[in-house]
């Protein structure tokens, strides 16, 4: 389980302070105005970001002393954080491991997760000979097969059309019933997630405003409350 308990981020113009507990094996959604403090929530987790205080323990391992590269977590970065002099194999490999040394196991891996995402064509591909889809499905791939028990998806299909987009929500939502995972899923269009999501968290003014169920979450008062047009 994922807890966090007032973890508390104090910048000159904006102050967080999340609590939030997700059960293993949970798709949550994480939705809210922009600004909010979605992909700030994500980086605390993370460990780009730290917290003044509270508590962010992941099955009762504390993680903030923990370096990024040491917590159980992946993250896709909205930039996709990709290695332009690395090929789309490469690329993907690195999230199995940091040498790029792989057995004959590791490689047929990246091979199928190439494939499960759609781009087993492009392998041999540069981020830059790539679209922004294929960037993001890259980045995805990496991220799935590392193996970390928590994973991180910052608006990871934002610039895919909405059909592809749906495709890659049901290929995340077809990857974590494979293997024991926990994803957190920040997304600005809650309703293309709302019948896979077991979880949805709504974020506003660096808070977790209200946290359940995704039929409960997207028709409370909050959703109107924090629309842009209400503002001021
Ligand atoms: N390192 C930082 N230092 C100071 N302020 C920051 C930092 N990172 C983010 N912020 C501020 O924190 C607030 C929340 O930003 P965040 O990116 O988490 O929002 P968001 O909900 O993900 O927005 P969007 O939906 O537009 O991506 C914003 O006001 C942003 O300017």
């Amino acid at each position: 389980m994922l807890t966090i308990k007032d973890c508390r981020l104090v910048w000159p113009d904006f102050t967080a302070d999340y609590s939030l507990s997700v059960e293993n094996g949970t798709l949550c959604a994480i939705v809210g105005p922009s600004g909010g403090g979605k992909t700030t929530l994500l980086h605390m987790i993370a460990g780009f970001e730290t917290p003044d205080s509270g508590e962010l323990t992941f099955d009762g391992q504390d993680l903030r002393p923990l370096s990024p590269a040491a917590r159980p977590t992946s993250i896709v970065f909205q930039d996709h954080n990709l290695f332009p002099h690395l090929t789309a194999s490469e690329n993907v490999s690195l999230g199995l491991r940091a040498s790029l040394r792989l057995t004959a196991e590791e490689r047929t891996l990246v091979a199928d997760t190439m494939e499960a995402v759609g781009l087993h064509r492009l392998g041999h591909r540069k981020p830059g000979e790539m679209s922004g889809g294929q960037r993001q499905r890259m980045a995805l791939a990496r991220a799935l097969i590392s193996r970390k028990p928590l994973i991180l998806l910052d608006e990871p299909f934002s610039s895919l059309d909405p059909s592809l987009r749906r495709d890659m929500i049901l290929l995340v939502d077809d990857m974590r019933r494979s293997r024991p995972v926990t994803i957190l899923m920040t997304i600005h269009t809650p309703d293309e997630v709302a019948d896979l999501a077991d979880q949805m968290a709504f974020v506003a003014d660096g808070r977790v405003v209200a946290s359940g169920l995704p039929a409960e979450i997207m028709q409370g008062p909050w959703v109107y409350r924090h629309r842009p047009e209400s503002a001021g």
